[in-house]
């Protein structure tokens, strides 16, 4: 029998969290489903999932939320205030339904495998918000004080640390149980030193002390126990020290620090020269003893020297005002004041004597500086068709998160060209930067040294003084620099893409798409690696023009050398970009820096480039050519000039396209979903018709019952009538026919009627009365399990009150059934009655007209005992009387019919009833089928219709894209 099976959702569809693991309901007996659904929803889930992530990803069907709205990681390189503004937005957890994914995954164990997006890295990383209200809880609170806790989080808390260092598994575990149910989704949950509890909970993270595991293996600890989750664990670490605070920002990879020493230390532990390298947010606890004064002193001081947020115990919590909650952690002004820590960059750092720029940069540069009218107007076009795609695909589906990097893209088209720096870790691409600008902004070395996204923006005032980064809430670096190439170009220094952290490749990737041009950074010493390779296949999906810099030039040792490796990075490139034009650059970009640095001095500005070029280290870096052609694409006069205009207006273009044929195979997907559920649901309906034959089937052993009562009734009745109707019984005969009802015949009226027809009929209608119940309840059944397959599998398509309008009374009505009614007209009184006139009937019929005085009949029939006998002995007795007696037993056989055919129409009628029975439940219950159907029916027709709209809303919007896109291709020709 096939299951109603809860069938896996599309991923475009919210879906309720929660799980249920409850088996499903039986299937109402003909539901004819065109495919089990466990196989088919796997099937639907792992072609969007492949449809939506790169080729070299694995998809498979483990979650139903695989694209959840806004991670930190989308929203970066969204204005400031609109990071900030986030802040109270609830984090969503996929939450894996246990009972999808073992449909999906088809019911076995198989392997699970992290769900991916459109970027490989697959995972996301949650958002911290900043500054950050953080609470501390010990075990006995978190066990005793649910409520305060809850409190907490509802006032404005976003972290919540159980410290559960010192306890005992089982009670760390109870409190942090405890404090999840507390929490819920609302704010991180995180389990300091205990990766376990974390792990068994599924908390958001861990607290790891100064001197703990490290971070990557408590985040791999994590990821392992929580296979399922798309998100990556959170890690902070408790440090005591500078030092502490560098090295656990660092190659260590935590996420946040937390300082434990208290207040007064923060200047401590921050005058270090390490810590001008703490690049991620760090959160200083806060003794509890402060009044509501010193608090609102000591969070203000905090913020402004660097602190990204506050740890607070309970009670600290409750010293804490609204109104400070309100400034400091709710409202966020983003006019004049920067709620970020905003760092120097390091070598900035050191010139200004660790002063803190308070003041936003506010007048950004225009992206194309010397607009040529053709251009405004392609971008005055170009942006509401862009709008209009964003709001079609948030309209088509509202869970793609992706949709974030069409807006972003679109915002920046008035921006300065985007020029994205990529490659394997220590190929030089901080080095490379440095070169480009003539100074050493960006830190290099040979470990990896670049965790985060920096990106390099002109800053407008001339003065080195105001240099700055700033560093977002989700760790990206915006660095404020006054390099004249700038103006025009944003850089972005990338972290490695083979670096071990999944946090960092997944920053990587999602700058690619908004790239305008990808700077690919290879290193000499080892050309095109596998990693290389896979990163580039990456580059090719979201066709990004890319140049290539061979890195480290000065490492080989001859032409031929050099010769050889770039044939091999053009031949390879040229098959996984799939185009002839590969542009390489062999530099080395540490020569080249040294020599600008060496002449960084020389105020000649105006002869700055001869100089440079007649330094025979300059010429052997190359790295003219290299800067020369950058150096043209700003040019708008040049080929390169004019294909920065190009490649600036369509990178929108390309994200939407991307996004637009994946939405169109979503809905696509949904529309035959769609469809196949109508499908399913009209099957369903139509399988309500077999219902009668089943119930029949089913019905065929209360009628074998019934009937067999009746004829047991009716053989009875018929021998004790051929056996008072012997002519053996002759004298008995004449005595009833003589005396009327006081005879012997009245004693076998009575027996009919007390003995065989009442207890017959009683027993017959009690089983009636049962059957009739059996029929009720199996319609209920039957009608119950339609509706909980309706439910189960189509409740996400319609409202509680649509699903639950059908009415099941008038399946149950048994009183009303004809098969109980049958009986009515049949009294046993009145059957034995006539049973009684048949008798009468053959005797008067028979005897009546004879008049044969002084036979004694009974001395013939007591030694005659067969009828034969009798009649032959009537025959030799009367010859007169012989006529009318030799007619006895035709009519005694007439009677016998008589009783039987009585008997047959009951049996009949009862059956006719039943049968009546049957097909009035049927229809009844195909009524009721077809009635609890239509909200879905209808739903569902209305998903179908909708599903077109919005199919036709993406080709129009497809095809003004397609459009745009031949003007901007048109653009310098005509
Ligand atoms: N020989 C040689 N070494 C170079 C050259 N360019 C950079 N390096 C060295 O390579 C190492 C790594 O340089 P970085 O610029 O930090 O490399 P990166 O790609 O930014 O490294 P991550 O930020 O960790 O990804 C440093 O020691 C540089 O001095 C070069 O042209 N020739």
């Amino acid at each position: 029998m096939r299951r109603c099976s809860t069938p896996s959702r599309p991923p475009s569809y919210p879906t309720k969290s929660g799980t249920n693991s409850a088996p499903p309901p039986p299937t109402p007996h003909f539901a004819s489903l065109s495919a089990p659904l466990s196989t088919r929803a796997r099937a639907l889930l792992s072609l969007s999932l492949s449809m939506l992530a790169p080729s070299t990803a694995t998809a498979t069907a483990t979650t139903t939320c695989l694209l959840l709205r806004r991670p930190a990681a989308a929203i970066r390189g969204l204005p400031l205030h609109s990071l900030l503004l986030s802040r109270r937005r609830p984090r969503h957890r996929c939450a894996v339904d246990a009972s999808s994914a073992a449909a999906a995954s088809g019911g076995g164990g198989a392997a699970k495998e992290p769900p991916r997006t459109l970027f490989p890295g697959g995972f996301k990383r949650p958002e911290i918000q900043v500054p950050a209200l953080v609470l501390r809880v010990g075990v006995d609170e978190a066990l005793g004080s649910g409520d305060s806790v809850a409190a907490a989080v509802a006032r404005g808390v976003g972290i919540v640390v159980l410290e559960a260092g010192e306890e005992g598994g089982g009670r760390a575990y109870e409190a942090a149980r405890a404090l999840k149910a507390a929490v819920g989704d609302r704010a991180y949950l995180l389990i300091a030193e205990r990766v376990d509890v974390a792990s068994a909970v599924g908390a958001s993270g861990v607290v790891l002390a100064d001197d703990g595991i490290p971070a990557i293996v408590a985040r791999s600890m994590m990821m392992k126990s929580n296979s399922d989750s798309i998100y990556l664990p959170l890690v902070a670490r408790t440090i005591r020290s500078s030092d502490s605070a560098r090295s656990a920002t660092s190659s260590e990879g935590a996420d946040f620090l937390i300082v434990n020493t208290g207040t007064a230390d923060f200047s401590r532990v921050f005058s270090g020269a390490g810590a001008q390298h703490v690049k991620i947010p760090v959160f200083f606890t806060l003794n509890d003893l402060q009044s509501e004064g010193s608090f609102s002193d000591t969070t203000s001081k905090l913020f402004q020297s660097g602190a990204s947020g506050i740890v607070l115990s309970l009670a600290g919590i409750q010293h804490l005002t609204d109104n400070i909650i309100e400034r400091d952690f709710l409202k966020v002004d983003t006019t004049d004041r920067v709620p970020q820590v905003t760092y120097s960059s390091a070598n900035a750092l050191e010139e200004t004597n660790n002063v803190m720029v308070l003041t936003r940069e506010k007048t950004k540069v225009a992206g194309f500086t010397k607009l040529d009218e053709k251009v405004m107007q392609l971008i005055a076009t170009e942006k509401p068709i862009l709008s209009e795609a964003v709001d079609v695909i948030r309209k088509a589906a509202p869970m793609m998160e992706e949709a974030e990097l069409l807006v972003d893209a679109a915002s920046r088209l008035s921006e300065p060209f985007l020029l994205v720096i990529v490659g394997e870790f220590n190929s030089g691409k901080s080095t490379f930067i440095n070169a480009l600008l003539g100074r050493k902004y960006l830190q290099e070395g040979v470990v990896p040294t670049t965790n985060e996204i920096t990106l390099l923006s002109y800053s407008e005032v001339d003065s080195e003084s105001i240099e700055r980064c700033e560093r977002h809430p989700d760790g990206q670096f915006t660095c404020y620099l006054s390099a004249p190439i700038l103006k025009e170009m944003n850089l972005v220094d990338t972290p490695g893409t083979n670096v071990i952290l999944q946090r960092q490749q997944r920053l990587t990737e999602e700058y690619v798409p908004r790239a305008d041009l990808i700077l690919f950074v290879l290193s000499s010493d080892r050309p095109l690696t596998e990693s290389e390779v896979g990163f580039l296949q990456y580059v090719q999906q979201w066709k990004k023009k890319v140049v290539f810099v061979l890195n480290k030039l000065d490492l080989y040792r001859n032409s031929d050398e050099l010769e050889e490796a770039t044939a091999f990075i053009k031949e390879n490139a040229r098959k996984l970009l799939n185009t002839e034009d590969v542009t390489l650059f062999p530099v080395s970009s540490r020569s080249a820096l040294e020599v600008k640095l060496s002449y960084s001095n020389n105020n000649d500005r105006e002869h700055h480039g001869e100089v440079l070029l007649s330094d025979p280290r300059w010429r052997s870096s190359k790295f003219y050519d290299l800067e020369h052609y950058l150096l043209s694409f700003l040019d708008g006069s040049t080929d390169n000039g004019k294909e920065r205009v190009r490649l600036k207006l369509e990178t929108p273009i390309g994200i939407a396209d991307r996004l637009l044929t994946s939405c169109q195979r979503l809905v696509k997907l949904e529309y035959e979903k769609a469809i196949d559920d109508l499908t399913s649901i009209r099957d369903l309906v139509s399988g309500a018709n077999s219902y009668a034959l089943k119930i029949e089937a089913d019905s065929n052993s209360w009628q074998k019952q019934i009937s067999s009562l009746i004829e047991r009734a009716k053989s009875r009745a018929i021998t004790l009538m051929e056996s008072t109707l012997q002519l053996s019984n002759i004298d008995l005969i004449f005595t009833y026919m003589l005396t009327g009802e006081k005879g012997p015949s009245a004693k076998a009226t009575s027996f009919v009627q007390n003995d065989i027809l009442s207890p017959a009929l009683d027993d017959a209608a009690d089983l009636l009365s049962e059957y009739s119940k059996w029929l009720s309840s199996s319609n209920t059944r039957e009608a119950n399990l339609y509706l909980e397959c309706f439910h189960e599998r189509w409740n996400s398509l319609v409202s509680q009150e649509e699903s639950g309008s059908s009415d099941r009374t008038e399946l149950v009505n048994e009183g009303e059934k004809l098969s109980i009614k049958a009986l009515d007209g049949f009294s046993a009184t009145a059957a034995a009655k006539v049973f009684e006139e048949e008798i009468r009937e053959v005797a008067t019929g028979t005897f009546g007209g004879l008049g044969v005085a002084g036979l004694s009949a009974s001395l013939l029939t007591s030694v005659l005992t067969t009828t034969l006998e009798d009649l032959l002995a009537l025959a030799l007795c009367s010859a007169g009387g012989f006529l009318a007696i030799s007619n006895f037993p035709g009519r005694r056989k007439l009677a016998v019919e008589k009783v039987s055919k009585a008997a047959d129409e009951l049996s009949r009628k009862v059956n006719e009833a039943i049968q009546k029975d049957i097909s009035q439940s049927a229809s009844q219950l195909v009524q009721f089928v077809d009635t609890a159907s239509k909200p879905y029916q209808e739903a569902c027709q209305r998903k179908i219709d909708w599903l077109q709209g919005v199919q036709g809303e993406l080709s129009a919007v497809e095809r003004k894209l397609q459009t745009l896109k031949i003007d901007i291709q048109n653009l310098h020709g005509s």
